[in-house]
């Protein structure tokens, strides 16, 4: 659509976070003990929002996202960057302010729901209808999915449940079916941590590729040659709020000389 073109730079925004604030409620915080019910009796009883510890995660993050952009986000633990990514999904409410997608932006985290009980094999097929793909696609896609993952290099463990994975193995075949599919916003939460070197690189190549694809990619990683592999540009979160938003190298140097990493 002519009227989604920034008519400054004839790029195409595809997530728009405009002043967001996310706030966590926590129920019970302070005795965190017992049931539900008993809970929900002194919910009641209290008559409302008493007890409940707020958690104010994002404060009033704006940026655009653009069409072919690979954005990292860093900052130190608990700083949002999970939370943010989450909100970006449709999966948190914002508190005040808003988040404008352009199709539907695909989360992988490292947490992403496949089955345990299943097999690799399954949970191919499970993941992939649940982002959309026709059973001909999975099926024209599968093999190519069980040789990036690696998870058949040493013997054949994809006829076997998930819960008999290593963790990496297991954050490996989720990396691999997600990156099957080309996604108009595709977010990754540490997912490349997991793997060991050879599926980094692997990992790397292919968000480089979805890029290409036109496809625009968050990753969130503590790791920072990941994200100057990977991005052109990189948010820096701290305390929920934005602290820097500029080019891999300008914010990853402000960032090491802040951490001294
Ligand atoms: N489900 C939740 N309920 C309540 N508070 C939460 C929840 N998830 C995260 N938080 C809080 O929100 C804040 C931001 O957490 P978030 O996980 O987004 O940080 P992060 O930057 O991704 O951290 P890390 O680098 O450690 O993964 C933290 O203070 C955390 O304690």
């Amino acid at each position: 659509m002519a009227d989604d073109i920034n008519p400054q730079e004839g790029r195409i925004p595809t997530v728009i976070a405009d002043e967001l604030h996310i706030v966590y409620r926590v129920n019970g915080a302070k005795t965190g003990k017992g049931s539900a019910t008993a809970a929900l009796s002194r919910i009641v009883k209290r008559g409302g929002d008493r007890g409940v510890r707020k958690v104010h995660a994002v404060k009033g993050v704006s940026f655009t996202a653009y069409r072919g952009e690979a954005i990292g986000l860093i900052g130190s633990n608990g700083s949002g960057k999970s939370t943010l990514l989450r909100a970006i999904a449709g999966l948190l409410p914002a508190e005040k302010g808003k988040v404008y997608t352009d199709g539907q932006p695909s989360l992988l985290g490292v947490n992403a729901a496949l089955m345990n009980d299943l097999t690799g094999e399954r949970n191919v097929i499970l993941g992939g209808l649940a982002m959309g793909m026709s059973r001909e696609q999975i099926k024209e896609r599968y093999q190519e999915i069980v040789d990036f993952s690696g998870i058949n290099e040493k013997g054949d463990f994809i006829s076997l449940p998930m819960r008999t994975y290593s963790s990496g193995m297991a954050a490996r075949l989720r990396f691999s079916i997600a990156a099957a599919k080309d996604h108009d916003v595709l977010m990754i939460d540490e997912a490349l941590a997991t793997g060991d070197r050879k599926f980094q690189k692997r990992s790397e190549a292919r968000i480089r590729e979805l890029r290409k694809e036109a496809g625009t990619v968050f990753l969130v990683s503590h790791n920072n040659k990941s994200i100057r592999d990977t991005c052109d540009r990189v948010l820096w979160l701290e305390r929920g709020e934005l602290l820097m938003d500029g080019p891999t190298d300008e914010v990853i140097k402000a960032y090491e000389k802040e951490t001294g990493k």
